[in-house]
């Protein structure tokens, strides 16, 4: 039986189709897959579903009786959640503050305001979960996975105001996840799905095809193809999502080098951060991909942003370009000296808001594409519509607020800014695929190795252990905050990944 059903919804912005005649059933116990291209209408599609936004034309069924969401409240009266990324929480109120947050009538009913009986109520939502997240912790003290968890129970809770099963909506609820977490993740989907109908948006392939029973792919706005995961494979589905183009070689190995003899771009000595990482020193040789890999709590990430400046009271020495440069450099005078760095939490560093993409894109170099004094607009914008271009950003023009785009192509833009640097020597990435769709990292990979040839050094922090071996010519891999092991020259013998993995943990 169908339990919430999309006929014929369309939606539009001024100047964009985000959903174009989409219709599209959620059935009885089932977890339906959502993929599609950055800006191809997913979260549009769900933003309808929690009524965040009104769709242009067409309506929403549920159970099979014409509905109109207008809140997201309304929603949650209805049995519509999101699951959303950790970011939605507000973190200085306690777990069961948060979970009970926007249930008032809840509160009515049970005389929630009264602590203890909020907290045992939000005990009994963790416990579905089978997770001890005591309930007057507040949210700050929480991590990443922990803090998704509990936007997992404030849906949960719902079922508590109603009698129907729940409809729970996940978007890219992975992306923060590591593997471990993730297994754990889809435990608890599949156990709901007893209970619930589950919509599941991802990027990853693999896991939209081992969790969904059926599989939407949206292209531009439409609903282009359905399919069952036994008739289909990771091969049709990114042709369906990005068209014709390669799929077989993402990470275009053919073009990786031999590890040349030039001098290093930068070495570090014994560089430390309290409570982050220990007496870390390596280098970074002109042009060379080097993937720094770990698992969460490594001290990978810190070490990056300790590169750009900033991490607090870090300790050692930092050699760029055969110059010593303090180990308390600001972010400004390493972008100066040529240094770049694409955060992996775009919404809080990535990009700024209330100013457009071209805004966005020359906000770190505008100036220095000038001469002098003179910035030379033209040529700032001719080379931040090149990148729009290169990286296919999906927008109606360039003069658009950088908010209205999809969080992918937010992504891009956060890079496009760094790629416009013509003194760019060092680029740090920190998870620079992150919501980015299949097609889009492979643009990026190709910049990335245009960029390698061109001298400049890329050291990232990635997503996957296939990223890694697919794009690096060095790993370097850390444990506990220090660096447990370095494979060098892919070019010449790439490690077993079991290799890589035992160093990690
Ligand atoms: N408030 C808005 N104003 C204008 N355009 C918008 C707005 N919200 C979304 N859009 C546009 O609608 C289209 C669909 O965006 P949506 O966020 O649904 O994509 P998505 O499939 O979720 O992408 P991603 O995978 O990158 O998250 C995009 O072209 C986007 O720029």
């Amino acid at each position: 039986m169908s339990v919430l059903a999309a006929r014929h919804v369309s939606k539009s912005y001024p100047g964009v189709r985000a959903l174009a005649d989409v219709s599209m059933e959620l059935r009885e116990n089932e977890i339906l897959g959502l993929i599609g291209q950055n800006g191809s209408g997913k979260s549009t599609l769900l933003k309808i579903f929690t009524g965040v936004e009104q769709p242009t034309e067409g309506s929403l069924l549920l159970r099979g009786q014409q509905t109109i969401i207008r809140s997201p409240l309304a929603a949650a009266a209805l049995g519509i959640g999101m699951v959303h990324q950790e970011q939605s929480l507000i973190t200085n109120l306690t777990v069961a503050e948060n979970i009970f947050f926007d249930k008032h009538a809840l509160g009515k009913r049970y005389g929630f305001y009264n602590w203890r009986s909020l907290n045992k109520a939000a005990e009994r939502q963790l416990a579905k979960l089978e997770c001890e997240i005591p309930p007057d912790l507040k949210v700050e003290k929480l991590s990443f996975p922990e803090r998704q968890l509990v936007e997992f129970a404030k849906v949960l809770a719902v079922e508590e105001l109603i009698d129907d099963q729940l409809v729970i909506l996940f978007d890219e609820p992975t992306s923060l996840l590591s593997p471990s977490e993730i297994e754990g993740l889809f435990r608890q989907i599949r156990r709901l799905k007893e209970r619930a109908s589950i919509v599941f948006v991802s990027h990853r392939m693999d896991e939209v095809l081992e969790i969904s029973d059926r599989v939407h792919v949206m292209s531009n706005g439409e609903n282009v193809a359905e399919r069952t995961p036994s008739e289909t494979d990771h091969k049709e589905l990114y042709h369906l999502m990005v068209g014709s183009r390669r799929s077989e070689d993402y990470f275009l190995e053919e073009r990786r080098r031999p590890t040349s003899a030039a001098p290093p771009r930068l070495e570090t000595h014994r560089l430390s951060a309290p409570g982050a990482f220990k007496d870390v020193s390596f280098a970074i040789r002109q042009g060379e991909i080097l993937a720094l890999t770990g698992v969460a709590g490594s001290g990978a990430e810190e070490f990056c942003r300790a590169l750009f400046g900033l991490e607090e009271g870090v300790t050692g020495k930092i050699i760029f370009n055969g110059k010593e440069h303090p180990v308390d450099a600001r972010p400004s005078d390493l972008i100066a000296e040529g240094i770049g760095y694409v955060a992996a939490e775009r919404k809080l560093e990535g990009v700024v808001t209330g100013r457009t993409i071209v805004d966005n894109i020359v906000l770190s170099f505008g100036s220095k594409l000038g001469k002098g004094l003179f910035i030379d607009r033209d040529r700032e914008i001719s080379s931040a519509l090149h990148w729009i271009a290169r990286l296919k950003v999906k927008t109606p023009n360039a003069a658009e607020y950088v908010e209205r785009l999809s969080g992918g192509n937010q992504q891009k833009v956060s890079l496009a800014k760094w790629l416009l640097s013509e003194n760019l020597q060092l680029l740090i990435l920190d998870h620079p695929t992150r919501g980015l769709d299949p097609g889009a990292k492979a643009d990026l990979f190709e910049a990335i190795r245009d960029l390698s040839d061109q001298g400049i050094s890329i050291l990232f922090v990635s997503e996957t252990l296939e990223e890694t071996l697919g794009m690096a010519d060095t790993i370097v891999v850390m444990r506990d905050g220090q660096v447990s092991a370095t494979f060098s020259d892919l070019f010449h013998a790439k490690p077993a990944p079991e290799a890589i993995v035992e160093a990690m943990v």
